[in-house]
């Protein structure tokens, strides 16, 4: 058994090619820290409940399809109680902050993570930061109770605000710091969870006892490692009130085009999801597979042939998709938002425009086409049933590992079970739609639209990307 170890990952190789990649703790640190008995031994909802506490060696695998050769692979810490805490309750400060865009879930997290520290571990003092990462050195801060956040996971968005840009990661610290806060709740997709990971090194460097848990938050499902996102679920319900809609519309009127734009800026999965769900999606585009519009198995061609054969259609597509054929025939204008993420163009207006000239002009053929862009009726919603589940474990997963002095790391499922994942490793890509992969012929499958992969791309994508099964990836 070895083991090595960086500033945000400490990998220990066990037998038969098992690796854990481990998350930081404070101890690592600050030797010598006290640790005291886990106060949900005493707690009556769980003291009856056998089993209740992870054992310390529980591991969760990250490939779940093997053979009988395969190497035990990689590993996390599963996620969940210890018998021993590294905090006392008197003793916790703890804060939250949520940034990036919106997504459904947000506030059930935000007052899981409150209800869950104060009444598994009788936590008193939590502060809300108002406004993201620069609430911390910008804005007054939120008292956070039980009673305060009693009712908002019925509510969309976040009672804290959220931003993006404005990550001063000195001015930060110095704010945790200064403020004697030593529990910090993160919530946000990848730019947050990079930010995530520059505090808690900053915080290690000077030497501090204060664990830093991130909470994975994309209404696009664009992290890595964890199986899905909260809100993605929601968001997926929400769209299709949306396709239904341009279903209804185009199935009403001569040639009918129902054109819906859905978010997911690089990755496609809304797009993708709503979709297969629906089952009245005639051609779902995305920026992980490229298309084109004229000729041969172009998307014109298919339109025609679908508006012949059925007499309407509906499209789905993520906002990222086309933005290449965009940017060929309107001038770029490379504009960015705060946080240094690209602005993207309309493709919903502009496709729009081009099948209206297309059909219009060059076919001479009538067509009706309504366009429908839900976008933000979809993330400015309440999460759903499900999604309001699994955002209460996310809460009380991060709290269970602070509290243990696990620091550093991201929480989220892994082929079902809830593990603490190395910062390093849901900031090292970004999750995306593979269209070599099965789930992307099932949609082809279903919509029955070709694969507009053009044999150049066909090229492209063999050498490129390498099928993401789970024998063959890694
Ligand atoms: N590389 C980085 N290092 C430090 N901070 C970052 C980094 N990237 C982004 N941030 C900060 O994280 C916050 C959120 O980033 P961003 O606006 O990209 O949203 P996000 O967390 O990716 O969420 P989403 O894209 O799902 O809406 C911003 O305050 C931004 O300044
Ligand atoms: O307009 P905003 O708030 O920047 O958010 C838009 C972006 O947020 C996302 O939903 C990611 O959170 C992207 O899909 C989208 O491009
Ligand atoms: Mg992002």
């Amino acid at each position: 058994m070895g083991s090595s170890e960086n500033l945000q990952m400490k990998i220990v190789n066990g037998d038969a090619g098992y690796v854990l990649q481990d998350v930081p703790h404070l101890t690592d640190y600050i030797p010598d820290l006290p640790t005291y008995p886990n106060p949900l031994q005493v707690n009556p909802a769980y003291s009856v409940v056998k089993q209740y506490f992870v054992n310390l060696d529980d591991t969760v695998a990250e490939k779940v399809v093997v053979h009988k050769t395969s190497p035990r692979g990689i590993h996390f810490r599963r996620a969940g109680p210890r018998q021993k805490v590294y905090f006392e309750s008197e003793e916790v400060h703890a804060c939250i902050v949520t940034c990036g865009g919106l997504c459904p879930g947000l506030n059930t997290v935000i007052r899981e993570i409150v209800c869950g520290l104060y009444h598994m571990y009788g936590v008193t003092r939590i502060l809300g930061i108002d406004g993201g990462y620069r609430g911390f050195y910008a804005r007054n801060t939120i008292t956070l109770t039980p009673k305060v956040v009693d009712d908002i996971h019925k509510r969309g968005g976040t009672i804290l605000g959220t931003s993006r840009g404005g990550h001063d990661t000195s001015k930060i610290v110095d704010s945790i710091q200064d403020r004697g806060i030593n529990q910090v709740y993160i919530i946000g997709g990848d730019g947050t969870q990079k930010g995530a990971a520059v505090i808690y090194e900053e915080i290690r460097r000077r030497g501090l006892k204060v664990a830093v848990a991130g909470i994975p938050k994309t209404i696009d499902n664009d992290i890595p490692v964890i199986d899905r996102s909260f809100g993605f679920d929601t968001a997926v319900e929400e769209a299709q009130r949306a396709i239904n809609a341009a279903h209804v519309e185009a199935g009403s009127i001569e040639n009918g085009i129902g054109v819906v734009k859905l978010m997911g800026r690089y990755s496609g999965f809304i797009a993708q999801y709503a979709t297969l769900a629906s089952r009245d999606v005639d051609c779902c585009l995305i920026p992980e597979s490229p298309f084109y519009l004229e000729g041969k198995n172009g998307l014109f061609e298919y339109i025609e042939k679908r508006l012949k054969e059925n007499g309407h259609m509906v499209i789905v597509m993520a906002e990222g998709a086309g933005q290449d054929l965009l940017s060929e025939s309107l001038q770029s204008m490379n504009l960015e938002d705060a946080s240094g993420n690209k602005l993207l163009q309309d493709v919903g207006l502009w496709i729009s425009q081009r099948i209206k000239d297309h059909f219009g002009r060059q076919r001479k053929m009538v067509i009706n086409l309504k366009y429908i862009d839900p976008t933000y009726m979809i993330r400015a919603i309440p999460g759903n049933a499900s999604d309001n589940v699994y955002c209460t474990l996310l809460a009380q997963s991060a709290v269970h590992g602070a509290m243990a002095g696990y620091t550093g790391f991201t929480v989220g499922p892994v082929n079902g079970r809830h593990a603490y994942i190395p910062f390093t490793r849901v900031n090292e890509k970004q999750n995306k739609v593979v269209i070599t992969d099965r789930m992307w012929a099932r949609l082809l499958a279903s919509t029955n639209q070709p694969s507009f992969l053009h044999p150049k791309h066909v090229t492209e994508v063999n050498e490129e990307e390498v099928p993401q099964t789970q024998l063959l990836d890694g």
